[in-house]
């Protein structure tokens, strides 16, 4: 195993041999889970023909510019259904993170298959944290090595690998299977698409090289990848925020004179600079995924004079480089206005700040993420005032992480809404 753990190394392995160290490198609970190597974007073990062709289809559908001007209205729609939620349950203790999750959920689902996976209004709670569920245990399975990785002659007797891949199996189908069939029976006649045009699943589906299990999987995948790491930034955001006065206030003013008496949109707050500024310094402070997801060696290679064996893992200490004094003033403090007067951004030509990694197998959805979290924490923040149950000082937030794979609040974030316009 290899850890990147400095700007020049990252460099190294994510650009100048970019291609040599594109592949993923898998734990055994994978390689279990029936055909998932050729319908995977985030797991694909290379860079091969299915990886481009699903990224490909992910690129019309969800990433590029044109697919995030057409999903817009889902955007807004989902977050507006969340505020009326909210609205309804004011003076109560909400579960932000199980809203947040679950509107995010909605957004993907409806951007791939036209379809929301929740009843936001109805809310119902059981269902989110279920999936939240799924979502934990299929990352945490899916990228922790067990003891058969080290010793692979165990792999004949590794009932427990192939029990796990299997449990997750079944409910990967019981989540997608349905909604799958349905839109294979009605063979697109009754069913309109997010956007007019064909969404995700109807292009997927068209395509007869994917089985309905793949389809699953990929499915899957994306839904992972749009809500785990989003949901953990939007809490964060909020936190510092709210825990921060001054800046909480600097934010509020800044929204409400862009929007001017009109509702929160994203063309509306892509001018707030100094909320961009917040959302940049939450990605630097509480980087989701600190070891980026696991990179494989596809070769024998040289870097830095020392020999990279083949089938190496090659880890980039994304949250250590984020937080080196070296490249970052008051490293471990929240300070917004360090991202004001910087060209530093989300595309990963800054080797000091790679959130969403780089090179070939960096995260395709960072725009969609940064709309996201502009969207969800403006509108939470012009529609509501915050409190801490039981009359806690916001200062005194608990701020305690916890880490599997992706770095979370360890609590849930419990919060209670007050109104700021009354009609
Ligand atoms: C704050 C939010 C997000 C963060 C911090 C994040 C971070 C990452 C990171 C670190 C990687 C791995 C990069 C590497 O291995 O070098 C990744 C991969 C990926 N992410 Fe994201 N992500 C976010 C949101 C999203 C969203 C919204 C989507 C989809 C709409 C998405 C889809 C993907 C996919 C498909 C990959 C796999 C790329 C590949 O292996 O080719 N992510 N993400």
């Amino acid at each position: 195993m290899v850890v990147a753990s400095s700007p020049d190394t990252a460099k190294e392995f994510c650009k100048t041999h970019d291609r040599m160290f594109s592949g993923r490198h898998l734990p055994s609970v994978y390689h279990n889970l029936p055909r998932t190597m050729d319908s995977s974007i985030v797991l694909s073990p290379e860079c091969g023909r299915s990886w481009k062709l699903l990224r490909s289809i992910g690129q019309n559908c969800v990433f590029s510019s044109k697919a995030m001007e057409t999903n817009a209205w889902i955007r807004k729609a989902k977050v507006m259904e969340m505020v009326s939620h909210i609205s309804s349950k004011e003076g109560e203790v909400v579960n932000l993170e199980d809203l947040i999750f679950a509107t995010l959920a909605n957004i993907i689902s409806s951007v791939l298959t036209s379809r929301d996976l929740f009843d936001v209004k109805n809310e119902a709670k059981d269902k989110y944290r279920v999936m939240m569920g799924l979502v934990n245990e299929v990352i945490e399975k899916t990228t922790t090595l067990g003891l058969v990785d080290f010793l692979p002659v165990l792999r004949w007797v590794d009932f427990w690998s192939k029990g796990k891949a299997m449990d997750m199996y079944r409910k990967i189908k019981l989540t997608w299977g349905s909604i799958i069939q349905e839109r294979r029976s009605s063979k697109g006649s009754d069913h309109k698409s997010s956007s007019d045009g064909q969404d995700f699943l109807d292009i997927v589906l068209a395509d007869s090289s994917f089985s309905e299990d793949q389809i699953g999987n990929a499915l899957m995948e994306l839904l992972i990848g749009a809500t785990d790491s989003t949901t953990i930034t939007t809490v964060w955001l909020m936190v510092e925020l709210i825990r921060n006065q001054e800046m909480l206030s600097r934010v509020r003013d800044e929204i409400a004179q862009t929007v001017t008496g009109d509702k929160p949109s994203e063309s509306l707050l892509s001018q707030c600079h100094y909320f961009q500024a917040c959302i940049k310094e939450t990605l630097r402070l509480h980087v989701p995924a600190p070891l980026l997801v696991p990179h494989r060696a596809t070769e024998t290679c040289k870097v830095n004079n020392y020999v990279i064996p083949k089938d190496s893992m090659i880890l980039v200490n994304a949250w250590g480089i984020a937080r080196d004094p070296d490249y970052w003033n008051d490293a471990t403090v929240f300070k917004p206005d360090r991202f004001l007067d910087t060209k530093i951004g989300f595309r990963g030509t800054h080797f000091e700040y790679l959130p969403f990694g780089t090179g070939l197998r960096m995260c395709p959805g960072s725009t969609v993420a940064f709309k996201n979290i502009q969207m969800l924490v403006g509108s939470l923040l012009h529609y509501f005032d915050w409190s801490l149950p039981g009359g806690v000082a916001l200062t005194a937030i608990d701020m305690n992480e916890k880490y599997v794979t992706t770095l979370k609040k360890e609590k849930p974030l419990l919060l209670i809404p007050k109104l700021r316009y009354k009609n």
